[in-house]
């Protein structure tokens, strides 16, 4: 499917879909299956052309479980973004196996099962703010058929943009613009959300606030979330589990629980508990950028 598509819409797969009235946190599942996850299972992948081959993911596996947030951190060009693509179907792996919900990622991608939100907002800036919410209901509605779907405005009240529904993107924040592309992935009400850094161009108070916002809202519309970042405060507060990554090739170094309880707010950076997995993240990392691991 086109990027270009992917973008002004928030679904992986095609001309989507839409949400409607009546949260159902558990989201599409593409037709009846169990909602048990993403599964990744021995995922590699390599670029480059033949006999020059650089390994980018090496022997991968892990599991999300159904409704449960999982960061993933690592230094730059260890995988990530990569690692995302091939959860989505955006990128195919060499070997190994995704499952999302028990399907294949063609069959989710059908199924629409999965959004994605970008690092950046792609509003179609000829559209207000309701209209580019509502585009993944009125694209290909025929496709529509037995999803359950949410109520954009409503969702967009609850994200704070109440105000701001018929305005145009130029018209909003960085930051309002963000939370916007986040609501239109929830509007279609997927199983699983992909996130890729989607606060990595806002200014630090205004990633805090949004960062918040989406803590907020995922506590009461409970997703499978992957969400990939650079920032370690933002993968505690947000993050049932935090998969840290080596590079070179990719692969998986350390996986750190979260077991702060839920739900959280900004009181909970003041913790010691909170304070304690920073440093437990911060020693993780500084031993995968220091080559420790093997
Ligand atoms: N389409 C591609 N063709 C060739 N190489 C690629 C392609 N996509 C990614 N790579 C390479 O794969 C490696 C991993 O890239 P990726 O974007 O997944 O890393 P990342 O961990 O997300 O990085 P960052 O934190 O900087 O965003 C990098 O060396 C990158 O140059």
């Amino acid at each position: 499917m086109s990027s270009e598509l992917l973008d002004v819409t928030g679904a992986v797969g095609n001309r989507l879909a839409a949400p409607a009235a009546g949260a159902r946190s558990a989201g599409n599942t593409g037709g009846g299956t169990a909602n048990t996850g993403v599964q990744v299972a021995n995922v590699s992948k390599s670029f480059g052309p033949e006999g020059a081959k650089t390994l980018v993911l090496d022997d991968v596996s892990l599991s999300i479980h159904a409704g449960e947030f999982v960061s993933v951190i690592g230094p730059s060009g260890c995988g990530k973004s990569t690692l995302l693509k091939v959860i989505a179907g955006l990128s195919d792996a060499d070997d190994g196996a995704v499952t999302i919900d028990g399907k294949t990622v063609a069959s989710a991608t059908k199924g629409k099962m999965i959004g994605l939100v970008p690092q950046s907002p792609a509003l179609l800036p000829w559209r207000t703010v309701l209209e580019n919410v509502t585009l993944p209901i009125t694209v290909n509605p025929k496709a529509n058929a037995g999803r359950t779907l949410r109520d954009p405005q409503e969702i967009l009240e609850s994200f704070g943009l109440g105000h701001a529904i018929n305005k145009y993107p130029s018209q909003l924040s960085g930051g309002m613009q963000q939370r916007a592309a986040i609501a239109r992935a929830f509007v279609f009400d997927p199983s699983v959300l992909l996130m890729d850094e989607p606060f990595s161009a806002l200014d630090e108070m205004n990633r805090d606030q949004q960062r918040l916002g989406l803590l907020d809202f995922w506590q009461t519309n409970r997703k499978t979330v992957l969400f990939v970042t650079h920032s370690v405060p933002e993968a505690i507060m947000l993050s049932d589990r935090i998969i840290v990554m080596a590079a070179h090739p990719g692969r998986i170094a350390d996986v750190i629980d979260v077991d702060l309880p839920r739900p959280r707010d900004a009181d909970v950076y003041a913790t010691d508990e909170f304070r304690d997995l920073e440093g437990a993240v911060r020693t993780s990392l500084q031993s995968v950028m220091e080559k420790k691991y093997v």
